[in-house]
C-alpha cells in the first residue's frame, strides 16, 4: 500500500507543482495519474521514490514513512519505468536486467534464472538477446528490457512514467499487452502516469485526474465517465468519450436491456463473451457482422448494433440515477 497525505511540492521558482495531495493506492491496485500538462504527475511519482523531496506532508509505503527509509534502500523495493528506458550501453541486456537482483545480493544462479524467465515472458528470447547491447535493439525491445529490469528484483511496487509513450501505436499495444499479461500473475501495486486516455482506462483500476497540482476526481473509470465531479472532468474526456464509454462497459452490465432468449443454438452467429466490452461487440457489428450471440449463463441473446447502443443508453441513465 502507498499513501500520500497532504503532500506538497513548491519548486525554487515558487511554482506550486503539487498542492496538498492525498491519496491511497491499495495493495495490488493500478492507479493511473492523468491530467493536464504540468499538473504535477511526474513530480508526484518522483516524490514516492525520494527523487524529489516534498516540502510538506508524508508518504507511507506499507504503513512506514518513506522519510525514515534511506533513498537507496527504498528504491531497491520499487521498480521504476520511464518513457526512455535509459539502459546502460556497456552492459549486455542480461546484465541490464540483472542490476537490481545483483544489488540485492542474490546468488548468480538465481539472478540468471530470474532474468531469463522475465526475458521469455516479455518475448525477448534469451538465445537471441541475452548477450546483445541496447543499441542493437529496437525501441520496443529496449522498453521490454526496461520493464524486465524494473520487475527483476520482484518489487511489490512499480512506478511507471509514460512507460509506453515513446513507442509507435502498434508496438505500444503489443508491449502493453505483454506487460499486462505478465503483471496479471504478479499483481503489483502500480502507480502510472500516462497522457493516453485509452491506456489509462484500460490499465487503471482507479484514475486520479489532476489539475494544477490538485486532485479533481479520483475514482473508477466508470465513475469518472458517468458520474463526473464537475465540468472540468466532463469536458476532459469529451474528445474520447464514445470510445471510452464503450470500452468501460462490459456486456454483462447491459444484459438486462438486451433481448434474452433460452435457445442457445444459433447457427452461423459468432459468439462473444458477456465479459467482453461493448466496444468489442460494436467493433464486430460495425465491420460487416450483422448479429452476435452473447452467452450469459443459461441464457443467451442475439443482438445487433441498435440493441447494444440502446442498452448503453439505458445503462448510462440508470448509472446517473444511482450514482449522481
Ligand atoms: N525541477 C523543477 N524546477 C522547477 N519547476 C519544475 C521542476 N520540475 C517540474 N517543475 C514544474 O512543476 C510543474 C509540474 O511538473 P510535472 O513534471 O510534475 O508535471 P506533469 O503533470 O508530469 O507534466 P507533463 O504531463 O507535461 O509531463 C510544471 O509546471 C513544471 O514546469
Amino acid at each position: 500500500m502507498v499513501s500520500l497525505s497532504q503532500v506538497t511540492k513548491r519548486f525554487e521558482n515558487d511554482h506550486l507543482a503539487v498542492d496538498s495531495l492525498s491519496l491511497t493506492v491499495k495493495e495490488g491496485e493500478t492507479m493511473v495519474l492523468l491530467g493536464t500538462s504540468g499538473c504535477g504527475k511526474t513530480t508526484t511519482l518522483r516524490m514516492i521514490n525520494r527523487l524529489i523531496q516534498p516540502d510538506a506532508g508524508e508518504i507511507h509505503i506499507h504503513n512506514k514513512p518513506i522519510s525514515a527509509i534511506p533513498p537507496a534502500e527504498l528504491r531497491k523495493g520499487i521498480g521504476y519505468v520511464m518513457q526512455q528506458p535509459g539502459l546502460f550501453p556497456h552492459y549486455t541486456i542480461e546484465q541490464n536486467i540483472g542490476i537490481v537482483p545483483t544489488l540485492l545480493g542474490w546468488k548468480s544462479k538465481d539472478i540468471q534464472q530470474r532474468v531469463h524467465t522475465l526475458m521469455n515472458q516479455l518475448h525477448l528470447p534469451v538465445a537471441n538477446y541475452a548477450h546483445k547491447y541496447a543499441h542493437e535493439l529496437s525501441g520496443g525491445q529496449q522498453q521490454r528490457v526496461g520493464l524486465a529490469r524494473a520487475m527483476a528484483g520482484n518489487p511489490s511496487i512499480l512506478l511507471m512514467d509514460e512507460p509506453f509513450g515513446a513507442l509507435d501505436p502498434a508496438t505500444r499495444l503489443h508491449v502493453r499487452n505483454d506487460f499486462m499479461e505478465l503483471e496479471a500473475s504478479t499483481k503489483k501495486t502500480i502507480i502510472m502516469v500516462t497522457h493516453d486516455m485509452e491506456e489509462a482506462f484500460c490499465m487503471g483500476n482507479r484514475i486520479c485526474l489532476m489539475h494544477e497540482g490538485k486532485i479533481v476526481q479520483l475514482g473508477t473509470p466508470a465513475e469518472l465517465l458517468f458520474a463526473p465531479a464537475n465540468d472540468f472532468v466532463r469536458s476532459f474526456f469529451d474528445s474520447h468519450r464514445t470510445l471510452l464509454e464503450w470500452q468501460v462497459i462490459p456486456l454483462k452490465n447491459i444484459e438486462k436491456w438486451l433481448p434474452l432468449q433460452t435457445d442457445n443454438e444459433q447457427d452461423n452467429i459468432p459468439v462473444i463473451s458477456s465479459s467482453d466490452s461493448c466496444w468489442k461487440a460494436l467493433e464486430w457489428l460495425t465491420q460487416g457482422q450483422e448479429k452476435l450471440l452473447i452467452k450469459t449463463g443459461n441464457n443467451c441473446c442475439v443482438v445487433d448494433k441498435t440493441h447494444i447502443i440502446d442498452a448503453i443508453h439505458h445503462f448510462k441513465t440508470e448509472y446517473k440515477t444511482t450514482h449522481g
